[in-house]
């Protein structure tokens, strides 16, 4: 269950009162820790003991070395079966918390209160559990609802401008494969702010969460979340082993113009179509050098995609501004052209 948080987290406060847990563990980085944690603990009202488990920032911290040290403090601390951990974070600290309370004795309960954009309109709901390995996006994870999801969208007022950018991005997606009329009214700002986007998350977490609703374990629909993902993931991996990371918003901005260049390649949508896409979407995200990374070595991530089935790059593409399709085949040809087209957009 999703829920938007009034000024005093007394939301939060019945779900603790009402629930018998023995222990309270609250995952942050160290931002959130500097940031939110004090407007939480500020307004958390519970008798129970709580621990703070603090993390580095960064996508680079979401491995099996940062779990098994989590997985070692909760053991050190005798967390039982029905403590709760509380991820108090972005995507990063909800996919890793759920991930570390999934898998610690069998699992225990969590909840996930998110603090970027991208983690409040994406990450945070639906289940989608993981990290990476050694630099392979979310390659070891879990399904694993958290107990409730609480949103506070004051805590965007600290985010900075990159990171609430990289959050957009997901938004946009939800709009492309499933609410032309989200897309268009996203298309609208022309300054990117919190006061801008605010209006528009309860409609984007909405579209994520109705699609998670009909196919919770990615058999069918789910796939289309994955729009702009394949190529996306497949750069953004490649940047992480660089150690030159980007944000994965910022990917998937990427992964999106790219796939709408490469939809319109495969006969799925128009040649209008994919420009109107691709000239928003630059509107708001600079250009990404991609100049180092091979077409081979783009390839091999592409072979690697959790949506692929023998042998074959699946993709989620898009068949119209607001549908799309998933477990599409594209011609290599294709594929090569949409990255080289990507190339090019730096000439023009
Ligand atoms: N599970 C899913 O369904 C799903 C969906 C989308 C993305 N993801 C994953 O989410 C991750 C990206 O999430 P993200 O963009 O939230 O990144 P993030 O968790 O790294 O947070 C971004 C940065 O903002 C800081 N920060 C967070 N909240 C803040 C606040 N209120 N004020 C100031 N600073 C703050 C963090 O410390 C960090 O430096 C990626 O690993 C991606 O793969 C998962
Ligand atoms: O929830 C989903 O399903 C998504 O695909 C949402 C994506 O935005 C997100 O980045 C997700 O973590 C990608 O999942 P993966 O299975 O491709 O690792
Ligand atoms: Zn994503």
């Amino acid at each position: 269950m999703i829920t938007i948080l009034n000024d005093n987290f007394s939301q939060l406060n019945d779900f603790l009162h009402e629930k018998s847990f023995s222990k309270i563990f609250i995952l942050v980085d160290e931002n959130t820790h500097e940031y939110c944690l004090p407007i939480l603990l500020g307004n958390m009202e519970t008798d129970l003991g709580f621990e703070i488990l603090e993390i580095e920032p960064g996508e680079e911290m979401k491995n099996i070395q940062t779990a098994n040290q989590l997985w070692e403090i909760l053991t050190e601390m005798q967390a039982d079966r029905k403590a709760l951990i509380i991820n108090l974070g972005g995507g990063v600290i909800t996919d890793m918390g759920g991930f570390i309370a999934s898998t610690y004795k069998r699992g225990i309960q969590f909840i996930n209160i998110p603090t970027t954009l991208l983690s409040m309109c994406d990450a945070s709901i639906g289940g989608k559990t993981g990290i990476d390995l050694m630099h392979y996006k979310n390659m070891v994870g879990t399904f694993a609802f958290p107990e409730q999801i609480f949103i506070y969208p004051k805590f965007l007022g600290t985010l900075p401008f990159k990171e609430l950018r990289s959050g957009f991005a997901e938004m946009l997606k939800h709009g492309l494969i499933a609410d032309k009329k989200h897309w268009e009214q996203l298309i609208q700002i022309h300054k990117l702010g919190v006061e801008m986007v605010i209006p528009h998350i309860q409609t984007s977490m909405n579209i994520k969460q109705d699609v998670v609703e009909k196919d919770f374990h990615e058999s069918n629909i789910r796939k289309t979340l994955n729009f702009g993902h394949t190529i996306g993931h497949a750069v953004e991996s490649l940047c992480l082993q660089q150690g030159n990371p980007i944000l994965h918003g910022e990917a998937v901005a990427m992964g999106m113009i790219s796939e709408a260049h490469l939809a319109y390649l495969e006969n799925l949508i128009s040649e209008e179509d994919s420009k109107t896409i691709i000239e928003n979407i630059q509107r708001y995200y600079p250009y990404l050098d991609i100049s180092d990374f091979k077409d081979e070595d783009i390839t091999a991530l592409l072979l690697n995609d959790k949506k692929n089935t023998d042998s074959k790059i699946n993709f989620s593409l898009l068949s119209g501004i607001g549908s799309c399709v998933y477990d599409h085949q594209c011609s290599q040809q294709n594929i090569l052209a949409s990255l080289h087209f990507y190339r090019k957009l730096n000439d023009a």
